[in-house]
């Protein structure tokens, strides 16, 4: 099985990239499993009331997410807090996610992690390749600010929360141009899951039994080895 790590700075394309990815391969979306963790009477949820408390909350009782943003996004703190609370969880999800589908049969599965280089040599234990989705700095900054309604300091605070963007890019295998049109992009990603399905035929012919037994130990001892980091 191929596990395809796809990353990239904030609102540089990972989701507009993912969804092109979506109609071959299934995608396991970390932001999408965190707001899953934060509906009530889930693990996140109650993790977030408990470091927050219920001003966190809205009136109905959901997390409040932009003001859950605007509070870590400016404070690193608050954010180191929030991220070795809730990232555990996430992981949890991503690779029982990943057993699921490799149970199933399935030959290739995209993570869309925007924090997985931040992790460091464990995200190479995760993914097989990663790809990352780039543009220009200033775009980046435009793209954020029109898609979130924030403020230019705004956006700068949440692209700075981050690596810099050059960092994931040369830790990672493959580069997603985004700083032209959507057809430009396209184009890439169909060249990307060429190349990924090539692979995957390549390999089908010669991993016999005994390997995937293997991958499926590293699997379960990358478990173990997350549950003693977080
Ligand atoms: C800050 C929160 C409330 C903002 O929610 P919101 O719905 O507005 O944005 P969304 O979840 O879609 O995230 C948008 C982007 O923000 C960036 N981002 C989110 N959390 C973080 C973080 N802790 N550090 C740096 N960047 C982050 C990512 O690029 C992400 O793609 C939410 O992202 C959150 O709870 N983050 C903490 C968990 C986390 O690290 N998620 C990232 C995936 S593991
Ligand atoms: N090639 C493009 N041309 C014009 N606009 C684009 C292009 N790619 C993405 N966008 C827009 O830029 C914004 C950010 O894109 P997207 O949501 O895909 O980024 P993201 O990396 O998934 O963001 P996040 O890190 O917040 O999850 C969106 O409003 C999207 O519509």
């Amino acid at each position: 099985m191929i596990i395809l790590g796809l990353t990239g700075g904030i609102a540089t394309g990972k989701s507009t990239v993912s969804s092109l990815l979506q109609t071959q391969y299934p995608i396991l979306d970390a932001d999408a499993i965190v707001h899953d963790l934060y509906k009530p009477g889930r693990r996140g949820h109650k993790a977030i009331v408990k470091l927050f408390g219920t001003e966190i909350l809205t009136a109905d009782g959901e997390i409040d997410r932009p003001k859950l943003g605007e509070l870590i996004f400016n404070n690193a703190t608050l954010r180191k807090k929030l991220n070795s609370c809730i990232h555990r969880f996430v992981y949890e999800d991503l690779i029982i996610g990943v057993l699921k589908y490799y149970l199933k049969g399935t030959r290739c599965v995209v993570l869309d992690i925007p924090l997985l280089i931040e992790l460091g040599w464990v995200s190479r234990l995760l993914c097989s390749k990663i790809a990352c989705v780039h543009c220009e700095d200033s775009l980046q900054c435009q793209r954020l600010m029109a898609r979130n309604s924030l403020t230019e300091e705004q956006a700068r605070s949440r692209i700075n929360s981050q690596l810099p963007l050059s960092v994931k890019m040369s830790k990672s295998d493959y580069l997603i141009d985004n700083n032209g049109s959507l057809e430009s992009t396209k184009v890439q990603v169909a060249q990307l899951s060429d190349t990924l399905n090539s692979s995957l035929l390549a390999r089908f012919r010669v991993l016999p039994p005994i390997p995937i037994a293997l991958i499926l130990l590293v699997i379960l001892l990358l478990v173990v080895i997350l549950r003693m980091i977080f």
